[in-house]
């Protein structure tokens, strides 16, 4: 079974690594929107794989640690590119939810960037 929640913060950045004359080159914002899954059984006493209200108490903190900055700013964001804001989330969500199975960050409705550990 799969689980997924989803939450959301703004923040501005820039990507440092593209060409000057990329629009991304300059600091810009998102409204980003995360999705953590998780994959187990569900537990045939309390009907979950995992509690919803669990999973925001890993994930909450961490969204308040970047909503509304400059992920450039944050440690291990210098490059804060969707791939790199899904490990970066993976990173810190996986010691406290062993059956995290994947990471979504959207930066827009229309692209997003996935991360399974792999
Ligand atoms: N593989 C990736 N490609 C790009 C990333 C990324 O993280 N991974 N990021 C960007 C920029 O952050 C850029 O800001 C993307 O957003 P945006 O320009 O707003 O996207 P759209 O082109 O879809 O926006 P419209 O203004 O609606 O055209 C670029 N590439
Ligand atoms: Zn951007």
């Amino acid at each position: 079974m799969k689980i997924s929640q989803a939450f959301r913060f703004e923040a501005a950045h820039r990507l440092p690594n593209v060409p000057a004359t990329h629009r991304c080159h300059r600091m810009h914002g998102h409204s980003y929107r995360i999705e953590i899954q998780l994959e187990g059984a569900t537990d045939p006493h309390t009907g979950f794989v995992v509690d919803f209200f669990d999973i925001e108490a890993v994930v909450g903190p961490l969204i308040a640690e970047i909503d509304h900055q400059c992920l450039n700013e944050i440690g291990g964001l210098e490059n804060p590119t969707a791939e790199n804001i899904a490990v970066w989330i993976w990173q810190r969500t996986k010691p406290s939810l062993a059956q995290l199975s994947a990471v979504r960050v959207y930066e827009t409705p229309d692209c997003w960037a996935e991360y399974d550990g792999g």
